[in-house]
Parts: C-alpha cells; structure tokens; sequence
C-alpha cells in the first residue's frame, strides 16, 4: 500500500506539490495524469524517496520514508523499482548487465546473479537479447531491459515515470501487458505517471489528475468515466465528432462495468424504437468495458422512460442539451 497523505513539495518559495492525498492499495495500478509541469516527476521521486517532502508524508507499507535514514531508507528503497522514460540504461553494459547491477551492488553472489538475471529477462520476454547493447536495442526492448532491472531487487511497488513515452503503440502495448501481468501475477502495486490516456484506460484501477500541484479529480477509473461533466472523463474517453441524423433526438449514454455485451439492442427492444448511434468510445479498462456514445432517438419517448430504461441495463442516459433534432424536411430541403 502506497499511502500519501498531505504531501507538500517546495523549492525556496515555489511550491510544486500541495497537499497531494493518495493511496494505491496493494497490488492495485494507479495512474497520475497531468499537463507539462504539474508536479508528476515531483510527485514520484517523493514516493522513491529521492526528494523528501517539505510536509506531509509518504508511507510505503506502513513506513513513513521520510522518518527513515541511513541503512532503513536504502532498505525501504528496494522496496521501490522505478522506471523511467527512456529507461536510462549504461550504454557500455550489456542487457544482462544492465539488469544484473542492483543485485551486484549488493552484493548477491554471482551464480545467483546470474540464475536471477535469466529469470527477469525471461520475464520481460528479452532473453534471446541478453548479450546486446543498448544501441542494438528497440526503445520498447529498452523499456522492458528497464523494466527487468527496476524489478531486480524484487520490489513489492513499482513506479513508471512515463515508461512508454514516445514508443510506437505495438511496443506500449507489450510495456502495459506486462505491467499488468506484474500486478496479477506478483502483486506488484504500481504507480504510472504519464500523460498519454490510453495507458489509463489500458491498465490503471484508480486515475488521479494533477494540475498546478494538486489533484483536481481522483476515483475509480470505472467510476470516473462515468461522471458526466468531468474533465478528467471527457480526457479519458474523448468523444468523436457527432453525425446529425435528422428528426431524432441526442442522447448521452456513459457505460462502466456491469452492463451486458447486448445492452444497445436490448435497450431499443425495450423502448420499441431502433437506436441510431452517433458517436461512440467503448473500451476494455481493467477487465470492464467503459465507454461514451451519443445515440439518437425519436423525440417523442418520453425523458423518464428513456433514463430509466438504460439505468436497468446499467447505463447512464442524459439528454443532449441545447441540441434539437434536425427536421427531416428541413434536411432534405439543404440538401437538395
Ligand atoms: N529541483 C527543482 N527546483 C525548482 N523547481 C523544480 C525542481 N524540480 C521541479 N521543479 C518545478 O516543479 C514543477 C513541476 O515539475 P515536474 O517535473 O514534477 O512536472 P511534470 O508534471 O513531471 O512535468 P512533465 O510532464 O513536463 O515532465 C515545474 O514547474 C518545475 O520547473
């Protein structure tokens, strides 16, 4: 469990963090989204203990990092993988040495150095590339070589500071099945600071937006994309452009979790009209579908039974407001 708790960060008079409340429960993913300079590295150095906070506390099972020094922060501190954009290999070593240094440094003997590295690499599926270098390596084979050495000391928390920054998406998408795989498997909790909002969608349990050094809006991902005038919603699940099918009415839908694949059909049965769909967005976020769609209806059902309708199905239903229906005439009359 990765507990924050007030956490307040200043240099000389500019304060970068400002009483930043967050908890990661164990083998949970938890990602931190923000613009340029909101306070995201700032934020994981504090929980790898690089900075110490100026208030508040960080606490990784239990233990306040900043009460600690000396032998206890080293050891709290392997407690901690970290990987990094770009992942910051020694160019002169090779894959297998660049993994095998945190256990070198202390001083795990070699056989066993070795029995640990093969299993790593194994691990991040790089084995077959233990003897290259860096520079004869893919940016996405860097990030799992990265990955492999931030899990060297077996930490039980690992933190990505945007580790799939500026790969190609074949590539992030390997880097975020095996963090996943790390959560489920060895139930690593793991923190993920990026930018990108596919990364969120694709493996974080709980989204926390930071801005200026706060956080604006936190929560379950299934839970956020289901707020409606939420920001951190709208940037998760942007929606496409709308078509304009005359003579029906916009309506807003958001799905998260319990719904069934055929909920859109069910709900046309249900209210005795064909569904037209408009816009939608309809993901795979931590095993559950999350979505938004924007799908038109004949204007005369009636609100009531339409939000009604849809919540049984388990899905949240508002009107488009400030958006009449086209008239059919009307559009037959611009278009000819
Ligand atoms: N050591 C430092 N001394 C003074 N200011 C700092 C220091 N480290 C960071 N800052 C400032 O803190 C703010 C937040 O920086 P930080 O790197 O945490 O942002 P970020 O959200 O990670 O940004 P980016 O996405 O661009 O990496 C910036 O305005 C930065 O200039």
């Amino acid at each position: 469990m990765i507990e924050i708790s007030g956490l307040t960060k200043s240099y000389g008079s500019t304060t970068v963090l400002d009483g930043i409340d967050l908890q990661v429960p164990d083998g949970r993913i938890a990602a931190v989204v923000g613009p340029s300079g909101a306070g995201k590295s700032t934020l994981a150095r504090c929980v790898n203990a690089l900075e110490r906070p100026t208030s508040g506390s960080v606490t990784v099972h239990g233990q306040d990092l900043a009460a600690l020094s000396g032998k206890d922060l080293r050891r709290a501190r392997q407690q901690i993988g970290t990987v990094f954009q770009s992942a910051s290999l020694l160019r002169r070593l090779t894959a297998a040495q660049n993994v095998a240094l945190p256990l070198r440094h202390q001083g795990v003997a070699e056989p066993e150095v070795r029995r640990r590295v093969g299993e790593l690499l194994e691990r991040v599926d790089m084995l077959h590339r233990a003897n290259h270098y860096p520079s004869q390596l893919s940016g996405g084979q860097r990030q799992r070589i990265g990955i492999a050495r931030g899990l060297a000391l077996q930490p039980s928390v690992l933190l990505s500071d945007e580790a799939t920054s500026g790969l190609d998406p074949e590539s992030t998408r390997a880097i975020l099945a095996l963090l996943t795989e790390l959560r489920d498997d060895l139930g690593v909790t793991i923190l993920v600071i990026t930018h990108e909002m596919d990364v969120v969608r694709g493996i974080a349990d709980h989204v926390a937006q930071l801005d200026h050094g706060r956080i604006v809006e936190q929560g379950p991902v299934s839970d956020v994309v289901r707020r409606s005038d939420s920001p951190l919603a709208q940037a998760l699940l942007p929606m496409p452009p709308v078509l304009c099918v005359p003579g029906l009415r916009q309506w807003r839908l958001r799905l998260a979790g319990d719904v069934a694949p055929t909920w859109l059909s069910r709900a046309g049965a249900e209210l005795g009209v064909d569904v037209a769909v408009l816009a939608a967005l309809v993901e795979e976020s931590g095993a559950v579908p999350v979505g938004r769609l924007v799908v038109g209806l004949p204007p005369r059902l009636e609100d009531e039974v339409v939000v009604t309708t849809f919540r049984r199905l388990g899905v949240v239903a508002e009107p488009e407001v400030g958006v009449e229906p086209v008239p059919e005439r009307a559009s037959r009359e611009s278009a000819a």
